[in-house]
């Protein structure tokens, strides 16, 4: 495997479980200032104490985000990744759990900050979050894979704020191909989101260019 992969800090539960209550706290952070209505003055001494505190968090600083321990899936290392990351105060964070057959799925709510349309969520987000599930049934396989291709057919609109599920499920093995399929759908069941996607798993490690 490249360095990359190798060369990673590997946290020690309660120093991920400290983390990951930093990253929801930064998530509340984003959120408040998306909606805030404070007047400008207040908003450049917010800013001027946030600066203060990212370099407090710059004084000690690693090359690549940190992996979590091995969990029973095999699946949950990158804690830090944008969609079920912990440690990622972009990810909202899904999270995402594998059953023994396969079948990857997980509940999660996104609030105003990943608006598309008003009120509904944006496309780009719903296919991070397909790209995630697909990856992950894919990887469920024992073959994880690169994506090649990732198509959404956006069914209906994605509400924001509302109990959302997530499902996807590999369909078929070929050679270093794999295909999945899955879906999002809204607190009715009603389906908003259908992805299909193929991984191809590297010959070897995936270069960087
Ligand atoms: C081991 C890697 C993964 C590690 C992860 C470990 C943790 C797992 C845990 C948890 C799962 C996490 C889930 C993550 C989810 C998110 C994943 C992403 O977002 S990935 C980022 C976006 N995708 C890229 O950046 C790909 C960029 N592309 C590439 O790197 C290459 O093009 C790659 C690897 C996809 C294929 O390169 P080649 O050199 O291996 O492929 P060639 O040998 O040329 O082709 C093999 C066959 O595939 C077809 N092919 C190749 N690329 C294709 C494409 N894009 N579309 C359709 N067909 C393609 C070819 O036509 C050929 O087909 P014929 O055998 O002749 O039938």
């Amino acid at each position: 495997m490249r360095e990359v992969f190798v060369d990673r800090d590997v946290l020690s539960g309660d120093d991920e479980a400290e983390l990951a209550a930093l990253a929801a706290r930064v998530r509340e952070l984003a959120e408040a200032m998306t909606l805030t209505k404070v007047e400008p003055a207040e908003a450049a001494s917010v800013a001027a104490e946030i600066a203060a505190l990212t370099e407090r968090l710059k004084a000690a600083r690693r090359a690549h985000p940190p992996f979590g321990t091995v969990g029973e899936s095999g699946l949950d290392r990158q804690i830090a990744n944008p969609v079920t990351g912990r440690l990622n105060p972009l990810a909202p964070p899904v999270d995402i759990e594998v059953s023994e057959d396969g079948i990857v799925r997980a509940e999660f709510t996104l609030p105003a900050v990943y608006e598309g349309p008003p009120t509904f969520v944006h496309g780009g987000v719903s296919a991070m979050i397909m790209d995630q599930a697909l990856g992950m049934a894919a990887a469920a396989t024992g073959t994880p894979g690169m994506t090649a291709t990732l198509e959404t057919r956006y069914r209906r609109p994605t509400p924001l704020g509302v109990p959302l599920t997530v499902e996807a499920k590999a369909s078929r093995v070929e050679g270093r191909k794999i295909y999945a399929d899955g879906t999002i759908s809204g607190p009715d069941g009603r389906v908003t989101v259908e992805a299909s996607a193929m991984f191809i798993a590297p010959q070897s490690a995936p270069a960087a260019s």
